[in-house]
């Protein structure tokens, strides 16, 4: 039976069974067994308010704790949007100890995501700016669903703002210097198929076939001893996580100086203005 681990809130963690209607490919159950999926639930378009990286930390650290989850399936609950990012509305006309409790719990998420022990596999089933962009790099696999509108990528010099060190990092490791940079300065956001092209993603799938190939990769990833895999993860990411490690009140400083800029503050204004005059 499914189980709700987090129960009615904004992220819906639970024991894996996929949908009657999702084909099961070559799985069988025991290979779906130990599988959680994490669906961001916010309306209407998954941004990452205070309270949703929260409660998506208390989610994750549940399953690493739970001995009988091996791997998560990250995806999201609202149609076309995987997320929109971190909540602009978290970064605007707050006081400096808002800021820098939303800075911190940004931190935490990244770096639990990051360093899991548990095989993590994005389901990218929506546009993926920003910070969406950001989890779903975290993860050891991603599969985005082939639709021309679900862009992904780091867009933050678009809004006026500069990515964070630890996000360029991610980047880095994911697509390698020359591309994270051309992407990171002009603030790209790739189409599926440029996104495969460029290894933003790994996979790019019919909408249809995003969960059950999500679940496909799943099965080969935990094929691999555990201990083996999480220390060779181990390997590759230590050095990237510890540089933020070290330094965390620091990088919470800088973001406070940086965010309370009246040049920034006009930037995430005007941007979020945009957004919502988008409709009228
Ligand atoms: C200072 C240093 C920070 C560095 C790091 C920053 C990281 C980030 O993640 S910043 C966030 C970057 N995100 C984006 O650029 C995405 C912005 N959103 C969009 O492009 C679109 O909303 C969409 C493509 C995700 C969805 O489009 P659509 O379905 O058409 O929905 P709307 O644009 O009409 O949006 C509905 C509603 O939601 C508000 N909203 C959208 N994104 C955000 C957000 N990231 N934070 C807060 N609120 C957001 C939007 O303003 C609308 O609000 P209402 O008009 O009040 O309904």
């Amino acid at each position: 039976m499914a189980q709700d681990l987090v129960d009615g809130l904004l992220i819906k963690a639970r024991s894996h069974l996929p949908p009657p209607s999702e084909p099961l490919g070559k799985l069988s159950k025991r290979d779906r067994k130990g599988v959680a999926v994490i669906k961001l639930k916010n309306p209407p378009v998954n941004s990452l308010s205070l309270e949703v990286l929260t409660e998506f930390v208390i989610s994750l650290e549940k399953l690493e704790n739970d001995k009988t989850f091996r791997g998560v399936i990250v995806t999201s609950d609202c149609p076309g949007i995987f997320s929109a990012g971190l909540d602009l509305t978290e970064m605007c006309g707050k006081s400096q100890a808002h800021y820098a409790e939303f800075w911190r719990a940004v931190q935490e998420l990244w770096l639990r995501l990051y360093l899991s022990n548990l095989v993590l596999i994005a389901a990218i089933n929506g546009v993926s700016p920003a910070g969406g962009c950001l989890i779903s790099l975290t993860c050891d696999y991603r599969v985005l669903a082939d639709n021309p509108k679900y862009n992904i990528g780091l867009n933050e010099t678009l809004l006026g703002v500069v990515a964070p060190s630890w996000f360029k990092d991610t980047l880095v490791n994911t697509v390698g210097h020359r591309t994270a940079e051309r992407a990171l300065q002009l603030g790209l956001l790739f189409p599926p198929a440029e996104a495969l092209r460029v290894g933003m993603v790994d996979q790019v799938v019919p909408e249809d076939q995003v969960h059950s190939t999500a679940l496909s990769v799943m099965a080969q990833w935990l094929a691999v001893p555990d201990h083996a895999r999480q220390l060779t993860k181990s390997l590759m990411r230590k050095p990237t996580a510890d540089r933020l490690v070290k330094q965390r009140d620091a990088d919470i400083q800088y973001f406070l100086q940086f965010v309370s800029r009246d040049s920034i503050q006009k930037s995430l204004r005007m941007y979020l203005d945009k957004l919502r005059q988008k409709k009228g």
